[in-house]
């Protein structure tokens, strides 16, 4: 059984239902947040969903909980009807929302124990809060008082409540330090070892690419690629990364301006340039004319970030998955 199905999926915001300014919206303002969007995520997956600010991660995850309604097309999760099924579902699934706020007044632990008993779940609280990092001292504070890592800690901590078949983690690391990212990719592989579905949204790559067995990568609503890490760096061949040392000052104009260059980023006095295999002659000329020396440079094989770049800055038709 597939643990999330999305058949046709196209979700509309219509003037009634926007959160700006409705007085001053025409219907030309109707955003098309989700667009035909279809995909699967098998039982057991790490799937890793990403895309730039804006293309509908989170509206998609609104729709597998019943948040938000789509216009057309069809939602199942864990074998049910997401809107038919909704209470399954949610008993199911255990969710990491993105920029949960903790009830001020409550310590870490009635958190835990309201979660419990809404779940109508078994767990010990301070094991749970053991395993998210949080002590017993943390957990006897009100929540209110916590820094936004151990609230994070503490929103994972909730997540896990029941032993869901289903965890949806919303940018999960954010907040947290490297120990606490760490724990979390730790925890992510735990619950998939216990055979627990992932549904991990990210901007933060590197956490992407250390846990997720497969990634969709979303863009205007519609899925523009699908595939495991290694699965989507192949489609990407004949595109190469180069790491350029400059001395001297380059606009990044005038490296993105060649053809065939996807992407250009400094990182530092290096430049990460993505582009076709023939290109990087071209690209190294272009960086010399414009002033600046060329004083060191290597290829190295895509990263998951070098791939998204490549995905979602070309041109739509330049990349197809
Ligand atoms: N309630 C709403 N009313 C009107 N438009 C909305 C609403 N919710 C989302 N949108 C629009 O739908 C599109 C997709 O938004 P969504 O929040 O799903 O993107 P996202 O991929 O989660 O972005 P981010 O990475 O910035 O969180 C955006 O154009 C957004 O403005």
């Amino acid at each position: 059984m597939a643990a999330i199905e999305l058949d046709g999926v196209t979700k509309r915001f219509e003037e009634h239902e926007g959160l700006v300014d409705t007085l001053r919206r025409s219907p030309s303002d109707v955003v098309t947040a989700v667009d035909s969007l279809s995909f699967t995520v098998e039982d057991g997956e790490v799937f890793g969903f990403l895309g730039p600010n804006g293309a509908g991660k989170s509206t998609t995850i609104n729709m597998l909980l019943d948040f938000v309604r789509p216009t057309s097309g069809s939602v199942r999760v864990l074998g049910f009807d997401a809107q038919s099924e909704s209470v399954e579902v949610r008993k199911r699934t255990g969710v990491l929302p993105e920029g949960y706020d903790v009830y001020d007044r409550l310590t870490g632990r009635e958190h835990l124990e309201f979660a419990i008993e809404s779940k109508e779940a078994d767990d010990d609280p301070d094991e749970i809060l053991g395993r998210v990092g949080l002590s017993q001292e943390d957990a006897d504070r009100r929540a209110g008082g916590y820094s936004k890592g151990m609230a994070q800690r503490l929103a994972l901590g909730m997540a896990l409540v029941g032993n869901p078949d289903l965890l949806i983690l919303d940018e999960p690391s954010s907040g947290l330090d490297p120990a606490g990212a760490k724990e979390m990719r730790d925890i992510v592989r735990e619950e998939a070892a216990r055979g627990a579905t992932v549904f991990f949204s990210s901007h933060v790559l590197g956490q992407v690419e250390a846990v997720c067995d497969r990634v969709g990568i979303l863009r205007n609503g519609a899925l523009i690629a699908e595939d495991t890490i290694d699965g989507l760096r192949e489609q990407m061949q004949g595109e190469a990364v180069l790491r350029i040392d400059v001395v001297g000052d380059v606009e990044l104009g005038v490296v993105e301006a060649v053809e065939g260059v996807s992407s250009a980023t400094a990182d530092g006095d290096t430049l990460v340039v993505s582009c076709t295999d023939d290109a990087k002659t071209r690209v190294i000329t272009a960086i010399e004319e414009s002033g600046a020396t060329v004083s060191d440079f290597e290829t190295d094989a895509a990263s998951l970030e070098d791939i998204f770049l490549a995905y979602t800055e070309a041109e739509p038709t330049e990349v197809t998955a």
